[in-house]
Protein backbone atom coordinates (compact mmCIF):
# COMPACT_ATOMS: atom_id res chain seq x y z
CA UNK A 1 0.00 0.00 0.00
CA UNK A 2 2.99 2.47 -0.63
CA UNK A 3 4.24 4.65 2.67
CA UNK A 4 0.67 6.67 3.01
CA UNK A 5 1.68 9.67 1.22
CA UNK A 6 0.36 8.65 -2.37
CA UNK A 7 -0.10 4.71 -2.46
CA UNK A 8 1.04 3.04 -5.39
CA UNK A 9 -0.13 -0.84 -5.82
CA UNK A 10 2.70 -3.06 -4.44
CA UNK A 11 1.59 -6.72 -3.70
CA UNK A 12 4.59 -8.59 -1.55
CA UNK A 13 6.61 -11.10 -3.02
CA UNK A 14 8.00 -13.70 -0.92
CA UNK A 15 11.58 -14.38 -1.97
CA UNK A 16 12.23 -16.58 0.31
CA UNK A 17 10.87 -17.88 4.01
CA UNK A 18 11.10 -14.14 5.95
CA UNK A 19 12.51 -12.63 3.21
CA UNK A 20 9.52 -10.57 1.39
CA UNK A 21 10.05 -7.63 -1.66
CA UNK A 22 7.34 -5.02 -1.93
CA UNK A 23 8.28 -3.11 -5.27
CA UNK A 24 7.36 0.38 -5.12
CA UNK A 25 6.43 0.87 -1.60
CA UNK A 26 8.04 4.70 -1.02
CA UNK A 27 6.29 7.26 -2.68
CA UNK A 28 7.89 9.38 -4.97
CA UNK A 29 8.27 12.30 -2.17
CA UNK A 30 9.31 9.94 0.45
CA UNK A 31 12.00 8.93 -1.57
CA UNK A 32 12.66 12.49 -2.17
CA UNK A 33 13.00 13.18 1.21
CA UNK A 34 15.26 10.54 1.58
CA UNK A 35 17.38 11.16 -0.80
CA UNK A 36 17.76 14.63 0.53
CA UNK A 37 18.61 13.58 3.98
CA UNK A 38 20.95 10.93 2.65
CA UNK A 39 22.39 13.60 1.16
CA UNK A 40 23.11 15.74 4.49
CA UNK A 41 23.96 12.52 6.21
CA UNK A 42 27.11 12.21 3.34
CA UNK A 43 28.48 14.93 4.41
CA UNK A 44 30.94 16.47 6.92
CA UNK A 45 33.54 14.19 9.38
CA UNK A 46 31.51 12.23 10.44
CA UNK A 47 29.98 11.57 6.70
CA UNK A 48 30.45 8.53 3.98
CA UNK A 49 33.56 7.23 3.48
CA UNK A 50 34.65 3.69 1.81
CA UNK A 51 36.20 0.85 4.47
CA UNK A 52 38.45 -1.07 4.30
CA UNK A 53 38.08 -4.97 4.30
CA UNK A 54 39.90 -7.16 7.46
CA UNK A 55 42.20 -8.56 4.33
CA UNK A 56 43.51 -4.88 2.97
CA UNK A 57 40.79 -4.33 0.40
CA UNK A 58 38.65 -0.96 -0.02
CA UNK A 59 34.91 -1.64 -0.64
CA UNK A 60 33.66 -0.11 -3.73
CA UNK A 61 30.37 1.04 -1.92
CA UNK A 62 30.86 4.28 0.01
CA UNK A 63 28.65 4.45 3.99
CA UNK A 64 27.80 6.47 6.60
CA UNK A 65 26.32 4.71 9.79
CA UNK A 66 23.53 6.27 12.11
CA UNK A 67 23.32 5.76 15.84
CA UNK A 68 26.08 3.25 15.50
CA UNK A 69 29.09 3.01 13.75
CA UNK A 70 29.75 0.19 11.55
CA UNK A 71 32.83 -0.71 9.92
CA UNK A 72 34.27 -4.65 8.45
CA UNK A 73 32.72 -6.24 10.76
CA UNK A 74 31.81 -4.46 14.41
CA UNK A 75 29.13 -2.04 15.37
CA UNK A 76 31.26 0.91 17.52
CA UNK A 77 30.26 4.22 19.59
CA UNK A 78 32.06 6.71 17.73
CA UNK A 79 34.40 6.98 14.73
CA UNK A 80 37.93 5.93 14.36
CA UNK A 81 38.55 9.51 14.43
CA UNK A 82 36.71 9.84 17.55
CA UNK A 83 33.90 11.96 16.12
CA UNK A 84 29.95 11.04 17.45
CA UNK A 85 28.11 8.89 15.40
CA UNK A 86 25.15 10.93 13.66
CA UNK A 87 21.96 9.80 15.62
CA UNK A 88 19.72 7.61 14.37
CA UNK A 89 16.52 9.75 12.94
CA UNK A 90 13.57 8.31 14.19
CA UNK A 91 11.54 8.55 10.83
CA UNK A 92 13.85 5.79 9.89
CA UNK A 93 12.42 3.72 12.53
CA UNK A 94 8.83 4.48 11.65
CA UNK A 95 9.25 3.87 8.37
CA UNK A 96 10.73 0.20 9.16
CA UNK A 97 8.24 -0.21 11.61
CA UNK A 98 5.91 0.45 8.88
CA UNK A 99 7.40 -1.41 6.42
CA UNK A 100 7.54 -4.46 8.46
CA UNK A 101 4.06 -4.34 8.47
CA UNK A 102 3.64 -4.11 4.73
CA UNK A 103 5.99 -7.07 4.61
CA UNK A 104 4.56 -9.64 6.83
CA UNK A 105 1.18 -7.70 7.51
CA UNK A 106 1.54 -6.95 11.18
CA UNK A 107 4.14 -4.67 12.57
CA UNK A 108 6.87 -5.97 14.73
CA UNK A 109 5.38 -7.47 17.94
CA UNK A 110 5.25 -5.45 21.12
CA UNK A 111 9.02 -6.12 23.07
CA UNK A 112 10.90 -6.51 20.19
CA UNK A 113 13.88 -4.46 20.40
CA UNK A 114 13.67 -1.15 18.68
CA UNK A 115 14.91 0.17 15.84
CA UNK A 116 18.24 2.17 16.36
CA UNK A 117 20.94 1.61 13.46
CA UNK A 118 21.20 2.24 9.62
CA UNK A 119 23.65 1.67 7.48
CA UNK A 120 23.52 4.49 4.35
CA UNK A 121 25.26 2.69 0.95
CA UNK A 122 26.20 4.97 -2.23
CA UNK A 123 26.84 2.51 -4.83
CA UNK A 124 28.22 4.15 -8.18
CA UNK A 125 28.00 2.48 -11.34
CA UNK A 126 30.53 0.17 -10.75
CA UNK A 127 30.05 -0.61 -7.28
CA UNK A 128 29.07 -4.01 -5.56
CA UNK A 129 28.53 -5.76 -2.16
CA UNK A 130 29.84 -9.27 -1.99
CA UNK A 131 27.48 -12.13 -0.27
CA UNK A 132 27.58 -11.62 3.41
CA UNK A 133 25.33 -12.05 6.62
CA UNK A 134 24.76 -8.93 8.50
CA UNK A 135 25.34 -10.87 12.23
CA UNK A 136 27.07 -7.75 13.69
CA UNK A 137 23.27 -6.95 15.33
CA UNK A 138 22.87 -8.48 18.51
CA UNK A 139 18.98 -9.05 17.75
CA UNK A 140 16.78 -10.76 16.10
CA UNK A 141 14.96 -8.61 14.37
CA UNK A 142 13.94 -7.95 10.81
CA UNK A 143 16.54 -5.90 8.50
CA UNK A 144 14.55 -3.41 5.99
CA UNK A 145 16.01 -1.94 3.25
CA UNK A 146 14.65 1.14 1.53
CA UNK A 147 16.34 1.57 -2.33
CA UNK A 148 16.50 4.95 -4.15
CA UNK A 149 17.92 5.75 -7.65
CA UNK A 150 19.29 3.21 -10.02
CA UNK A 151 18.16 -0.18 -9.56
CA UNK A 152 20.36 -3.26 -8.91
CA UNK A 153 20.40 -7.10 -9.19
CA UNK A 154 19.95 -7.77 -5.13
CA UNK A 155 21.63 -11.93 -4.56
CA UNK A 156 19.49 -12.95 -1.53
CA UNK A 157 20.22 -16.61 -0.59
CA UNK A 158 20.62 -19.01 2.18
CA UNK A 159 22.04 -19.04 5.88
CA UNK A 160 24.60 -21.41 5.21
CA UNK A 161 26.86 -20.79 2.20
CA UNK A 162 27.45 -17.74 -0.36
CA UNK A 163 26.44 -20.21 -3.23
CA UNK A 164 23.01 -21.65 -4.05
CA UNK A 165 20.67 -21.67 -3.55
CA UNK A 166 20.22 -17.68 -4.05
CA UNK A 167 17.13 -15.61 -5.64
CA UNK A 168 18.54 -12.71 -7.99
CA UNK A 169 15.88 -9.88 -7.20
CA UNK A 170 15.91 -6.87 -9.50
CA UNK A 171 15.64 -3.92 -6.75
CA UNK A 172 14.40 -0.48 -8.30
CA UNK A 173 14.09 2.80 -6.58
CA UNK A 174 11.27 2.95 -4.55
CA UNK A 175 11.35 -1.12 -3.56
CA UNK A 176 11.33 -1.93 -0.02
CA UNK A 177 13.23 -5.31 1.08
CA UNK A 178 12.75 -7.33 4.38
CA UNK A 179 14.81 -10.13 5.73
CA UNK A 180 13.57 -11.60 9.36
CA UNK A 181 12.40 -14.53 10.64
CA UNK A 182 13.81 -17.88 8.98
CA UNK A 183 16.00 -15.63 6.43
CA UNK A 184 17.80 -13.06 8.82
CA UNK A 185 20.90 -15.20 8.90
CA UNK A 186 20.77 -15.37 4.79
CA UNK A 187 23.68 -14.29 2.92
CA UNK A 188 23.13 -11.29 0.41
CA UNK A 189 24.76 -9.22 -1.83
CA UNK A 190 24.72 -6.77 -4.87
CA UNK A 191 26.25 -8.24 -7.88
CA UNK A 192 26.03 -5.03 -10.17
CA UNK A 193 24.15 -1.75 -10.04
CA UNK A 194 21.92 -0.89 -12.85
CA UNK A 195 22.93 2.16 -14.17
CA UNK A 196 20.26 4.95 -16.04
CA UNK A 197 17.63 3.22 -14.55
CA UNK A 198 16.78 5.69 -11.82
CA UNK A 199 13.53 7.76 -11.90
CA UNK A 200 14.73 11.53 -11.92
CA UNK A 201 11.27 12.38 -10.18
CA UNK A 202 13.28 10.66 -7.11
CA UNK A 203 16.00 12.77 -6.66
CA UNK A 204 18.93 11.05 -7.41
CA UNK A 205 20.31 11.17 -11.11
CA UNK A 206 23.00 8.51 -11.17
CA UNK A 207 23.81 5.76 -8.55
CA UNK A 208 22.07 3.78 -6.00
CA UNK A 209 21.42 4.86 -2.17
CA UNK A 210 20.40 2.02 -0.24
CA UNK A 211 19.40 2.15 3.69
CA UNK A 212 19.20 -0.20 5.81
CA UNK A 213 17.54 -0.73 9.21
CA UNK A 214 18.23 -2.60 11.92
CA UNK A 215 17.98 -3.45 15.74
CA UNK A 216 21.51 -3.40 16.78
CA UNK A 217 20.44 -5.46 20.33
CA UNK A 218 23.57 -3.18 21.95
CA UNK A 219 21.88 -1.62 24.23
O1 LIG B 1 22.70 -2.40 -0.92
C1 LIG B 1 21.98 -3.34 -0.57
O2 LIG B 1 20.87 -3.55 -1.06
C2 LIG B 1 22.47 -4.30 0.48
C3 LIG B 1 23.18 -3.62 1.59
C4 LIG B 1 23.61 -4.59 2.64
O3 LIG B 1 23.51 -5.77 2.49
C5 LIG B 1 24.16 -4.09 3.89
O4 LIG B 1 24.26 -2.87 4.10
O5 LIG B 1 24.49 -4.93 4.75
FE1 LIG C 1 23.80 -6.78 4.38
Amino acid sequence: MGDGLFDVPAEPVEVAPGAVHVPGWLSTPTQRELVALCREWARGPAGMRRHRMPRGGMMSVRMVSLGWHWEPYRYSRTLPGGEPVRPFPPLLGELARAGVAAAYGAPPPAGTPDYDVALVNFYDAEAKMGLHQDREEQADVPVVSFNLGDACVFRFGNTETRGRPYTDVELRGGDLFVFGGPSRMAYHGVPRVLPGTADPAAGLDSGRLNITVRASGLG
